[in-house]
C-alpha cells in the first residue's frame, strides 16, 4: 500500500511546517500466530518512509500498534459523523456490541468506551474464554471511560450480542457472514473493519441492502470492493466536510478498508517526533 503526500500539515510537530511524504505499509495476516507461545499478533505490519527529493529509504518502523490504533480511529470518525451526529445526544444511551475481541475489537471497545458514554458493552468471540479476558480487562480500565459505570457482557452468540446494541464492530476475519440483517434494531451503525475472504465477508448481504455504505475511500473501494454488489452512499470525509447530507434514521455501515495514508502520514508524525525529542 503506497502513499505520496504532498503539502499537509502536523500540527502537533509546527503549525508552519508543510510535510511531503512517501510511505509504503507491508502487512502480513498468519491466523495461526495466536497459538504460539507466546501468541504472536496475527495482522504484522511494516511501514516505509522514503525521502521525497530522492526516493532514499529514510526510516523503517513498527507498523502493527499503528495499524491497530489508526483502524480504530477511523472507525471512531465514521461513527461519530454517521452515528452520534444523528441522535438525540442528550439522551444517547450508547450500546455497542464487539463481534471478534482479537487485537482489533480490544482497540475498538477501548477506543470507543475512551471516547463516547458508552453505558453497555457487549462481547462475542469464536472461543468464549477471549471475550471473558477482553470483560476483565475493560472491567479495570472503567475509571478511564466517558461513562464509569459502564456495564459489561459476554455472550454466546452474535445474535444475543447484537440483539440490544446501537454500534456493532466486526473484527473476526470470518470468511463467511455472522451478522444478518434479522439481528438487528433500527437505526444502528456497524463499523465492518475484518477481511475474510473479501472485505464484506463478516456481513450478510441483507444487512448491506437495507442500509447507507459509506467507505474510507473511493479508491480503495473500487479497487477491494468489486464484489459489493450494493450502492456506496460516500466517504465518511464527504460527510464530514458536507459534500454528502449526515444519515438520518438509517442503518448505516461504514466499510473499513484501510488506507495507506493513515500509515505514512501516522509513521512521519513518529518519525518527526522521534527527531525533535534527539535533539
Ligand atoms: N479494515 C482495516 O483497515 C483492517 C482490518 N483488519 C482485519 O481485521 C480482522 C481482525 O484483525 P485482528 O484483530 O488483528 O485479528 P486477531 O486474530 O487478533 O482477532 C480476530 C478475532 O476473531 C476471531 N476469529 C478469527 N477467525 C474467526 C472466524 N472465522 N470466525 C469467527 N471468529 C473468528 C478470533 O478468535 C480473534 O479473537 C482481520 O480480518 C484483519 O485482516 C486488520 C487491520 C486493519
Ligand atoms: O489496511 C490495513 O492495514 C489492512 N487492511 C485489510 C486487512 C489487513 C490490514
Amino acid at each position: 500500500m503506497l502513499a505520496v503526500l504532498n503539502n499537509y500539515k502536523l500540527s502537533s510537530i509546527d503549525e508552519h511546517k508543510t510535510f511531503h511524504t512517501i510511505g509504503q505499509k507491508l502487512v502480513t495476516y498468519f491466523q495461526d500466530n495466536v497459538n504460539l507461545q507466546p501468541p504472536v499478533p496475527t495482522t504484522l505490519a511494516t511501514i516505509c518512509l522514503f525521502d521525497n527529493v530522492t526516493g532514499k529509504l529514510r526510516s523503517i518502523i513498527e507498523g502493527t500498534e499503528i495499524t491497530s490504533w489508526r483502524t480504530a480511529a477511523s472507525s471512531l470518525v465514521a461513527t461519530k459523523y454517521l452515528y452520534f451526529n444523528r441522535i438525540d445526544k442528550t439522551t444517547a444511551d450508547s450500546v455497542l456490541a464487539i463481534i471478534g475481541c482479537g487485537v482489533q475489537g480490544r482497540i475498538h471497545a477501548i477506543g470507543m468506551c475512551s471516547t463516547f458514554n458508552i453505558s453497555t458493552i457487549n462481547l462475542w468471540n469464536r472461543t468464549n474464554s477471549k471475550a471473558e479476558s477482553l470483560a476483565v480487562e475493560l472491567e479495570n480500565m472503567k475509571a478511564t471511560f466517558q461513562n464509569k459505570n459502564l456495564k459489561i457482557y459476554v455472550h454466546n452468540s452474535v445474535g444475543e450480542c447484537v440483539a440490544e446494541s446501537d454500534i456493532i464492530v466486526t473484527a473476526t476475519g470470518n470468511r463467511t457472514p455472522l451478522l444478518f440483517g434479522h439481528m438487528l434494531k433500527t437505526n444502528v451503525h456497524i463499523n465492518a473493519v475484518g477481511y475474510g475472504q473479501t472485505h464484506h465477508s463478516e456481513v450478510d448481504g441483507g444487512v448491506y441492502e437495507n442500509g447507507k455504505i459509506y467507505v474510507d475511500s473511493w479508491t480503495g473501494a473500487e479497487a477491494e470492493l468489486k464484489t459489493l454488489n450494493y450502492p456506496i452512499e460516500g466517504e465518511v470525509g464527504e460527510v464530514i466536510n458536507g459534500v454528502k447530507e449526515t444519515p438520518t434514521q438509517a442503518l448505516t455501515i461504514f466499510q473499513s478498508l484501510g488506507m495507506a495514508v493513515e500509515d505514512a502520514v501516522v509513521g512521519q508524525l513518529i518519525v518527526e517526533l522521534y527527531e525533535k525529542n534527539k535533539k
